[in-house]
């Protein structure tokens, strides 16, 4: 099976302190492949490193050691970034933008032809329920609103790869029957979505696989089902399944 996303035996350690001269590791030798066309949780305690993770795949950062792939080549092959949306935990939209120049904008960076920005702009406003707002300045937007922008931006470029950071935050039941519907399409195209999530309800609607990353390190890689098992008989199983990684994990 290919992958959309690999890591292999990677490090990442933030310098910090004087000079750089302290470190914080924030990923300590994980291997994990996201295989193409699944949707894939990635989960863990706070600090747990996935933001990194999540960088170290978008090229915001590099590894200290290790490879990281997207879409089948090196991440320094900046070309495999137009195929990747991202929605971000906390858009830094600029402020003075409209939402359709906020599209714009984005989809221009991404690539999308010059001539297409418009229509998939206006295509985009209309499917996260803001097409009579695209005018308006994002300032008068409300949290769910620019949290449905983001949705749209990480669309704009119709990417193969959708990388979801906390996408529920936020949004309302329309907005996250929305989103579900987003990644049923993704889903039924054989396209990839990696979820970075708290939201356990989240993880048991919408994915198929996931890995958690506890204190940096992989502690467990599988399907969801798999470890739904580990918590059966439970009231809540993944939260007890969870749970129990996260006291390993932060014992070793
Ligand atoms: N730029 C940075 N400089 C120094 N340390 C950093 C930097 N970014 C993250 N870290 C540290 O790396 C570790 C992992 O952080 P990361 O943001 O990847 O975790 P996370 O799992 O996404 O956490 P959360 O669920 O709280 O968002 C933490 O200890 C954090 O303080």
């Amino acid at each position: 099976m290919t992958a959309a996303a690999t890591f292999e035996k990677v490090e990442k350690v933030y310098k910090t302190g004087p000079f750089g001269r302290a470190g914080v590791p924030a990923v300590r030798g994980v291997t994990l492949s996201v295989p193409a066309g699944s949707v894939f949780g990635l989960l863990g305690p706070n600090r747990a490193g996935k933001t990194t993770l999540v960088k170290l795949l978008l090229s915001l950062a590099w590894p200290t050691s290790g490879t990281v792939t997207r879409l089948g080549g090196p991440t320094s092959a900046r070309a495999s970034l137009g195929r990747v949306g991202y929605m971000h935990e906390n858009h830094a939209f600029p402020r003075y933008l409209s939402a359709s120049e906020v599209l714009r904008f984005y989809g221009g960076l991404t690539g999308v032809p010059s001539a297409d920005l418009g229509t998939r702009a206006n295509h985009l406003l209309e499917r996260v329920g803001l097409a009579d707002r695209g005018r308006e300045p994002i300032t008068r937007f409300s949290k769910g609103m620019v949290q449905r922008l983001g949705l749209a931006q990480a669309l704009m470029n119709d990417p193969d790869l959708l990388v979801l950071d906390e996408p529920t935050e936020g949004l309302d039941l329309a907005g996250r029957q929305l989103l579900r519907d987003v990644v049923g399409e993704f889903r039924q195209a054989g396209k990839t979505v990696l979820v970075v999530t708290h939201v356990l309800n989240e993880v048991e609607e919408i994915c198929d696989e996931l890995a958690v990353l506890v204190a940096g390190k992989l502690a467990y890689r599988g399907r969801l089902a798999d470890l739904l098992a580990t918590g059966s008989g439970e009231k809540k199983p993944l939260e007890h399944a969870l749970r129990g990684l996260y006291q390993k994990g932060a014992a070793e």
